[in-house]
Formats: C-alpha cells, sequence, structure tokens
C-alpha cells in the first residue's frame, strides 16, 4: 500500500483539524501519517509515495518567526501555547538546505480569513507552500487549496471539515492516477 505523509503547522488547531480530515479521506486508499511540524523529519524519506504540507497564512504568506509571536498576543489567556513552535517556512527552508530535492509527488493546503474576502485575495499560505515545493522538485498533483475560518482563532468555517474530507479524497483518486517518474 502507498504511504502518505501529512505536515501541518497550527496556531490554534484550525489545520491541525483540516490535516486529520485530509488524512480521512486519504486513508479511505494509502496508509497515512500526519505529523505537526516541529516534530516533522528534517528530510523526506523514499518510503513516502506522497506529501500533503499546510499551515495557516500571516500577513498574506506562510507564518515566521515574528508572525507566530503576533499570534500570541491575539490570545488573551496566559498560559497559551501555540500548537507549533516551528513553522512549514522553517521546515521547507531546511529540505533546501541539505539539498533535498523532492522525488515524489506532493500537494498543499493552508487556512485563511473567511471574511472580508479580499484579504485572502492578498495571499495564501497553500499557494506559498506549494511554490516551494515545486522549486524543490516535488510533482504537484493537485492544485493548492485553502480551508476558511472564521477569525483568527478559528473556528473553521461551516463545512470545511468535510470539503477538507473529500479534498483527501480527491489527491488519493489524483494520487493513483497520475504518472509518477520514480515509480
Ligand atoms: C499574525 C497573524 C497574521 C494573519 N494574517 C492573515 C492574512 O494575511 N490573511 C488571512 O486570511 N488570515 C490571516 N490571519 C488569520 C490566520 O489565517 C488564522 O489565524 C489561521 O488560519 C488559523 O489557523 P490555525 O488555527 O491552524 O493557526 C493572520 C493571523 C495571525 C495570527
Amino acid at each position: 500500500m502507498k504511504q502518505a505523509l501529512i505536515i501541518y503547522e497550527s496556531m490554534y488547531g484550525d489545520n491541525e483539524k483540516v490535516a486529520y480530515a485530509i488524512a480521512q479521506g486519504l486513508a479511505t486508499q494509502m496508509r497515512v501519517d500526519v505529523m505537526e511540524v516541529s516534530s516533522a523529519p528534517p528530510r523526506v524519506d523514499t518510503s513516502i509515495d506522497l506529501l500533503v504540507v499546510g499551515g495557516p497564512t500571516h500577513m498574506t504568506r506562510m507564518s515566521s518567526e515574528k508572525s507566530r509571536s503576533r499570534a500570541g498576543n491575539e490570545v488573551d489567556e496566559e498560559e497559551w501555547e501555540p500548537l507549533s513552535e516551528t513553522g512549514v517556512r522553517e521546515w521547507l527552508t531546511r529540505l533546501r538546505a541539505r539539498g533535498e530535492m523532492g522525488r515524489g509527488a506532493a500537494a498543499a493546503f493552508g487556512t485563511n480569513l473567511n471574511e472580508p474576502r479580499w484579504v485572502s485575495k492578498l495571499g495564501q499560505a497553500s499557494h506559498a507552500i506549494a511554490r516551494r515545493l515545486k522549486r524543490l522538485g516535488f510533482q504537484m498533483i493537485e492544485p493548492p487549496e485553502t480551508f476558511f475560518v472564521e477569525e483568527v482563532q478559528g473556528p473553521l468555517s461551516e463545512g470545511e471539515v468535510e470539503r477538507a474530507h473529500r479534498f483527501g479524497v480527491q489527491l488519493a483518486r489524483h494520487f493513483a492516477e497520475a504518472p509518477r517518474p520514480h515509480a
């Protein structure tokens, strides 16, 4: 059975929910592991047939150290800790620094604010992640997908978990159909 790996970054839990919903969709046809980016491996093992990477949109792009510390300012609770201590930007940069070139299939997702829509039009993490993966040499088997949240701290907008599940099913289908140069 083919193996997928989903790596997600999340401050407030929305991308985590999306990642697990995509995993459920993929699991209809593949084995799937889901990893939070802070504990993700520094390289993509050759046993991974499909890599899926996602994270939140911060200031129209992928998060940065600065934007992640700002994410903490949004929260009232003193004890609050972000789910992710690092970001997919840093993880992808590390892959590049190690000369890790993508050998397999990949897809990207992310989250943006649902309203106002013009904010999302300024930029989406899903697109930025897809560009990076492509530059690393991965074969993108699906256009990047953005899921929407109601407020900065979530929750996901109505129907988005179900849409993420469908995205996972569709990914698995397209993966099975895509010609794989490394196969
Ligand atoms: C510092 C910061 C900047 C943000 N900038 C944007 C933005 O430019 N566009 C947007 O749609 N959402 C923006 N948001 C909202 C995030 O997209 C939202 O917090 C995220 O999707 C929630 O996902 P998570 O729970 O997985 O962290 C921003 C949030 C923070 C904390």
